[in-house]
């Protein structure tokens, strides 16, 4: 039931019927001192697609989705985005791609001294010459498309509610209009109404912006919701599926997860 890193169905194609990969993970191996985290790891994420990476606690999830957008070095393997190997980029390479992805850490990661729009213009600041009315009209748009309303542009983090900062966080992300979206553990920590209207607004974003998502997350809700494929991260490599073919794994981890109590309302919710 293993699926290779190509073998999965997806919903972009490049000219011709080939799937275009926009990251390419081989035989990754990350290890801290004698702890080795990752070994062997390959993966395909294609251009369109939601791809939800899930995994116990400590499994490597978030360092997978750092090492991907250059933020840490793995020991051993090959990754690209783009085409064009992360691990051994210049700083300057790393900020010209910084542009064509966007992240939304877990806490957002939003500075508390700034406004939700100051914060939106972070990365236009960083990475576009643009005259600063043009900038502010692009946040507005962007405070627009991730749901919130006007008046939480002026705002700083410490008057919106986590919901509505979790959107703020998207929304800078979005700024660039980037190709890829990395999202880490974006419904933690909300109601479940909160957590699926979340889900609905990636699906959405997905949908009209043909966005690629990658995705760390322990919501078996959300990946029923809006991922095309799963990769489950397990002793120290990743088993890729769809929800219809990982719950027929025989792994115990992933037959526990799936076959749970919330694995079963997950997909019962869906049904
Ligand atoms: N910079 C680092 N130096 C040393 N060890 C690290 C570093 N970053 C992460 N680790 C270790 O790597 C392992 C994987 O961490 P990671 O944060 O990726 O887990 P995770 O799967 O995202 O977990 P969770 O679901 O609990 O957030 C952990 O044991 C962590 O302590």
């Amino acid at each position: 039931m293993l699926s290779s890193p190509s073998s999965s169905p997806t919903s972009a194609s490049e000219p011709g019927g080939r799937r275009e990969a926009v990251i390419r993970v081989r035989g990754l191996r990350t290890q801290f001192g004698a702890q080795v985290v990752h070994d062997g790891v390959d993966l395909d994420v294609y251009r369109g697609e939601v791809l939800g990476l899930v995994g116990g606690s400590g499994t490597g999830k978030s360092v997978l989705l750092r090492e991907i957008i250059g933020l840490i070095r793995p020991s051993g393997g090959r990754i690209e985005v783009f085409g064009k190997d992360t691990t051994g980029l210049d700083a300057e390479a790393v900020r010209r791609m910084q542009s064509r992805w966007g992240v939304l850490f877990q806490d957002g990661a939003l500075f508390s001294s700034l406004t939700v729009l100051e914060n939106i213009m972070v990365p236009l600041k960083e990475h576009a010459a643009l005259p600063p009315g043009m900038m502010e009209q692009i946040a507005r748009v962007k405070v627009s498309m991730v749901g919130l309303p006007p008046d939480a542009g002026a705002k700083y983090p410490s008057q919106l509610s986590g919901g509505m900062r979790k959107r703020a966080g998207l929304a800078r992300a979005l700024a660039l209009d980037p190709e890829i979206l990395f999202l880490d553990e974006p419904t933690a920590g909300l109601d479940p109404i909160g957590a699926a209207a979340f889900d609905e607004l990636i699906g959405n974003l997905k949908r009209s912006l043909g966005l690629t998502v990658f995705m760390v997350t322990h919501d078996l809700d959300s990946l029923y919701a809006i991922c095309d494929r799963i990769a489950v991260l397990i002793d120290k490599r990743l088993i890729v599926g769809t929800t219809e073919t990982l719950v027929q794994e025989e792994h115990p981890w992933i037959r526990d997860y799936f076959h749970g109590p919330r694995g079963r309302a997950a997909r019962a919710a869906k049904e």
